[in-house]
C-alpha cells in the first residue's frame, strides 16, 4: 500500500508552509535542533553547522542588498545594447548555476563554420528572477524582468558608483563588435520599435553582377555621400545630410543582394520595413529613432499602398488604415529627423506604378535600373560559378582561367537577351556547377523548356 493509501499523508505541514516563504527553514530548522540534542557524530554535525551558514549566509546578501544604496543600469529590450549583454551573458559561468533559465536554440549568426558546430546548438540565458555574479571582483545582481514578448534587463551594484557597471557593458560592446564583424544587422519593425532580427554575412558587391557603368556610378556617388567631410559640407550649405535611391527591375534581378553589400561595404546596418502593415504614426516614430549613418531600406514599394496618388485620394483618412499612405511616406521623407547620413534605399518592380513626387530628386535622387540578364550579365555570371579560386578544388574537373572565359561567352551566347532573371541564370548554373561543360551543352534544351 502506498503511502497516501495508507494514511500516512497529512497533506501540506506547518512546517512546509513556512518553506515557501523562507525557502530550506524546515531543513535548517530540524538541523539546529539535532546540533542543539546533541546526538550528532562530528561529521553530521560539521556539515549541518556549514550548511546552516550557507542558508543564512543568502539571506544575509540578500538582506545587506536591500538595506544598502545600489547603483543600476538599465537595459531595454529594443536596445541592441539589450543584445550585447544577452550574448555576453550566455558565455558566462553564473548562467550554470541559474534556477530560472531560457533556452534558445543558437541561431546560425554567431557560428562561423555550419558544419563544426552540431545541429541546432542550444544556448541557456538566465530569465524572470534575479541572479548573483561576481564581476571583475564585485558582486553584481543581474535582474531580468519580463513583460508580455519583452524582457528588460537590469543590472546593480552596491554602492552610488556605477563605474563597474559601466565598464561591464563596455566589455559587452566589445565582444559584440568582434562577433558581428564581417556581418550586416538587419533590423526590423517589432511592436513600433526597431529590433535587430537577423545577421547576415557581408556579400562582396563584385558578386552583384550589373552593367558595370551604372554599379560604378552608384558606388561612387555612395562613397562621396558618406566621405567624412560630406556632413560638414551638407550642413554649412543648410542641405539635410540624407540620400535617395530607387532601384527598380523585374523581380530576382538583384536589387536586394545589392542593398546588403552595399551595407557591407560601408560597415552599415540595414533598418528594413514592410509598409503595407504600419500606419502612417508608426512609420513617423520608426524615422524618428533611425541612428544615424544607416541604410533604410524599404522593398516593394508599390506594394505597399503608395502608388500613385489618384490611386490613393480616397485612402486618405490614414490614421484608420493600417498601412502607410502616401502622404504618409512623403511626410517621413521630407521629414527633420533622423537626417544625419541616411541612406534611403526603395526597391520595386514597377517603377510606372509609383507617384512621381515619390521619385522626384531629394526622395530618389538615383534611379537605378536592375536589368534581366543579357550578354555581359550571363558571362558573368556563368564566370562567378566557375572561376577557380584559389586552395579550392570542388570541381571534379580541372580547367584554367581561359577555357571558363571562352566556356561563358558560348554559354551567353546560347541564352536570348533579357529574358531571365539572373537569379534564373544563377539556379540554372548552381544545378550545374560540377562542370562548365555541362552547364554550356544543356543550356539550350534549359531555354527551349523555360520557354514552353
Ligand atoms: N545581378 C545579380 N548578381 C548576382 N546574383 C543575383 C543577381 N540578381 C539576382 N541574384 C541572385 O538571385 C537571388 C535573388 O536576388 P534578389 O533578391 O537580390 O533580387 P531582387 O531584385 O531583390 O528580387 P525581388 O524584386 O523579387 O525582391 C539572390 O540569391 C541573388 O544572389
Amino acid at each position: 500500500m502506498d503511502a497516501i493509501n495508507g494514511g500516512s499523508y497529512h497533506g501540506p505541514s506547518q512546517m512546509s508552509l513556512i518553506d515557501i516563504i523562507f525557502p530550506g527553514f524546515s531543513i535548517a530548522s530540524a538541523s539546529a535542533h539535532q546540533l542543539l540534542a546533541g546526538n550528532l557524530d562530528s561529521y553530521t554535525r560539521l556539515l549541518c553547522t556549514f550548511g546552516m551558514f550557507v542558508l543564512f549566509a543568502r539571506y544575509a546578501v540578500r538582506y545587506i542588498w536591500e538595506i544598502s544604496e545600489a547603483s543600476t543600469i538599465y537595459v531595454s529590450y529594443y536596445d541592441e545594447a539589450y543584445d550585447m549583454l544577452v550574448d555576453w551573458i550566455a558565455d558566462q559561468p553564473f548562467v550554470h548555476n541559474a534556477h530560472s533559465l531560457i533556452a534558445r536554440v543558437r541561431s546560425t549568426q554567431r557560428t562561423n563554420n555550419l558544419y563544426s558546430t552540431k545541429k541546432k546548438p542550444l544556448t541557456f540565458s538566465p530569465w524572470d528572477g534575479s541572479f548573483l555574479f561576481w564581476y571583475n571582483g564585485h558582486l553584481l545582481v543581474l535582474h531580468c524582468d519580463v513583460k508580455e514578448h519583452r524582457e528588460d534587463l537590469r543590472i546593480s551594484s552596491i554602492g552610488l558608483n556605477a563605474n563597474i557597471l559601466k565598464s561591464l557593458i563596455e566589455e559587452c560592446r566589445e565582444n559584440y563588435i568582434k562577433n558581428t564583424q564581417r556581418k550586416v544587422s538587419v533590423f526590423e519593425n517589432r511592436e513600433g520599435e526597431w529590433k535587430k532580427a537577423r545577421l547576415r554575412p557581408v556579400r562582396p558587391i563584385s558578386t552583384v553582377i550589373m552593367d558595370n557603368e551604372v554599379k560604378d556610378d552608384i558606388l561612387r556617388d555612395v562613397d562621396e555621400f558618406l566621405d567624412q567631410d560630406m556632413q560638414g559640407w551638407y550642413a554649412e550649405r543648410g542641405i539635410p545630410y540624407k540620400r535617395g535611391y530607387l532601384l527598380f527591375g523585374p523581380p530576382g534581378t538583384g536589387k536586394s543582394s545589392f542593398s546588403l553589400s552595399l551595407a557591407g561595404k560601408h560597415e552599415l546596418d540595414i533598418y528594413t520595413l514592410q509598409l503595407s502593415n504600419i500606419s502612417d504614426t508608426t512609420l513617423m516614430r520608426l524615422f524618428a529613432e533611425l541612428p544615424p549613418r544607416c541604410i533604410v531600406l524599404l522593398e516593394d514599394v508599390d506594394t505597399a499602398g503608395v502608388g500613385r496618388r489618384d490611386s490613393v485620394d480616397a485612402d486618405q483618412d490614414n490614421e484608420s488604415k493600417s498601412a502607410v499612405t502616401l502622404s504618409g511616406l512623403l511626410n517621413v521623407l521630407d521629414g527633420v529627423s533622423s537626417q544625419e547620413g541616411r541612406i534611403l534605399i526603395m526597391t520595386t518592380n514597377h517603377i510606372e506604378h509609383l507617384d512621381e513626387a515619390l521619385i522626384r530628386p531629394g526622395r530618389s535622387d538615383k534611379k537605378v535600373h536592375f536589368k534581366l540578364a543579357d550578354q555581359n550579365i550571363s558571362t558573368q555570371l556563368f564566370h562567378t560559378v566557375f572561376k577557380q579560386l584559389p586552395n579550392q578544388k570542388q570541381c571534379n574537373e580541372e580547367y584554367d582561367d581561359e577555357t571558363v572565359q571562352g566556356l561563358a561567352r558560348d554559354f551567353a551566347s546560347k541564352l536570348p537577351e533579357q529574358v531571365f532573371s539572373p537569379a534564373e541564370v544563377l539556379s540554372f548554373l548552381l544545378e550545374r556547377k560540377k562542370s562548365p561543360y555541362d552547364a554550356v551543352s544543356g543550356v539550350e534544351s534549359w531555354v527551349a523548356k523555360a520557354k514552353c
